[in-house]
């Protein structure tokens, strides 16, 4: 099991700051859509630059043109990149085919995806790396998780890594940890922690203990 820090809310020396902090105790570190708007794919350059020896996620949550912008965020440094579940399977298919090209990976955010089990089996057998459960923050505000949904794509998923992003926090990592899914993506359960570093470390013991 992996640990992704989510960075959302930073702009790039934030970032950069941020990583230092708790760069012993993650695995994967996400530019996250707010801050890709903001700054654009130098977000990414920037970050991959500072922190060569960890993998680097460009949240695009790409809806089209994703060959195109597959390319674009890998040559921007990114090691992944995310394209939504909803978008057409033509559209996943050239993520894969572009990100087999220039030896990235590409996970598939299932946010706001109906038939979860029957799109992860499709999306599963079109190549893509990861297939991620992820409930955002407007479904958040009103008390939403995704640990059932975890369970779904657990039980259908054949060949890809599955993932869970979602406000989780230290008192909800267990429940995640006891479906075993191979990336564990956390934002604000550490970036709005007081100490940052522990938190992160925590995780990452519960983590690594499994
Ligand atoms: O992709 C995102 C929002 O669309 C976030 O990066 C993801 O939800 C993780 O952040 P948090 O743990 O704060 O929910």
């Amino acid at each position: 099991m992996e640990l992704q820090l989510a960075l959302d809310l930073v702009n790039i020396p934030e970032a950069i700051e941020l990583v230092k902090e708790v760069e012993d105790h993650i695995d994967i570190v996400e530019i996250g859509t707010p801050v890709v708007i903001n700054e654009g794919l130098h977000a990414v350059k920037a970050v991959k630059e500072a922190f060569p020896n960890l993998k680097v996620l460009a949240d695009l949550k790409i809806m089209d043109a994703a060959g195109y912008e597959v390319m674009k965020a890998s040559e921007a440094g990114a090691d992944i990149v995310t394209i939504l579940g909803t978008a057409e399977d033509m559209s996943i298919k050239g993520a894969v085919e572009e990100a087999k090209k220039q030896g990235k990976k590409i996970l598939v955010d299932m946010i706001a995806v109906k038939d979860l089990a029957g799109r992860a089996k499709e999306v599963d057998a079109m190549g893509v790396d990861y297939i991620c459960v992820h409930t955002g923050y407007d479904l958040q505000a009103v008390g939403k998780n995704s640990f059932e949904d975890l369970q779904t794509i657990k039980s259908v998923v054949k060949n890809a890594k599955t993932a869970i992003a979602g406000g989780i926090k230290l008192d909800t990592l267990p429940e995640v940890i006891k479906v075993q899914p191979d990336l564990v993506i956390v934002g604000g359960g550490i970036t709005g922690q007081a100490d940052k570093k522990a938190a992160a470390a925590k995780m990452q013991q519960m983590i690594n203990q499994g």
